[in-house]
């Protein structure tokens, strides 16, 4: 927002992602504040100021303070004048990618974020194994909204809301993304969620790998502590 705003985010929270591509693919000057989950960087005092729930993202723009991405995504869009695809004023086509996110929260959301929180988080914290069945569950469950994702969102339309890429898409892509730092790439069998992937990633260029490149750099660091396991 004019340059004035500021997102406080850790790029390995996939909501973070969504609100930072946006920001960045659309040019919209703002500033990152780094807030290190791992750390614990979101339970100090002063960010307990900001936002009592203790999570990230939270946009700061001329002193208003807004939390939930999806919120923060839809503010952007009227706050900064982007191009209306992002979030439709015609009030069909805003209920489409309303429709989308209410939706998101209780499915895309929790049951990707799930396989990389049993295979990669709860390991790495616990220094356990992975708990199998756990996995398996989580597993079936995503591939449950996958169908979904595919039967009903994307049956005859490039992009989750319509012809064109909408703020759905951000959250979406950002989700399914999280389980690659864990090496699995949870599109590996869907050919028509990968077309849509890629059409995402084309539709905002750089500001993908940008936002992505922590999950890349846990992906290779995932890889070869599981290469080391296995000699
Ligand atoms: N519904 C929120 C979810 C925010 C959220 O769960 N953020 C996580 C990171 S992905 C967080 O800050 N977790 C820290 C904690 O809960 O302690 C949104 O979409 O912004």
């Amino acid at each position: 927002p004019a340059g004035r705003g500021s997102l406080y985010a850790d790029l390995l929270s996939q909501p973070c992602r969504a609100v930072r591509i946006l920001l960045q693919c659309t040019g919209t000057p703002h500033t990152l504040r780094s807030v290190a989950l791992r750390k614990g960087e979101h339970l100090s005092p002063d960010f307990s100021k900001l936002n009592p729930m203790n999570k990230v993202p939270v946009l700061v723009d001329d002193g208003f303070v807004l939390t939930e991405s999806d919120a923060i995504l839809k503010y952007l869009v009227a706050r900064c004048g982007l191009a209306d695809h992002w979030f439709p004023s015609d009030p069909q086509r805003r209920a489409r990618v309303d429709e989308y996110t209410a939706w998101h929260h209780t499915n895309t959301r929790p049951h990707a974020a799930k396989v990389f929180i049993l295979q990669v988080l709860v390991p790495a914290q616990t220094r356990s194994p992975v708990d199998g069945p756990a996995l398996d569950r989580a597993l079936s469950d995503l591939n449950r909204t996958l169908d979904h994702l595919e039967s009903m969102f994307l049956r005859r339309q490039a992009f989750l809301c319509g012809t064109d890429i909408s703020i759905a898409d951000l959250l979406c892509v950002c989700e399914l993304m999280q389980p690659l730092g864990g090496d699995r790439d949870v599109l590996e069998s869907r050919p028509q969620l990968q077309r849509w992937r890629s059409r995402v990633q084309s539709a905002v260029g750089p500001a993908f790998d940008h936002a992505h490149s922590v999950l890349y750099s846990v992906r290779d660091r995932y890889k070869a502590k599981t290469s080391r396991a296995r000699l």
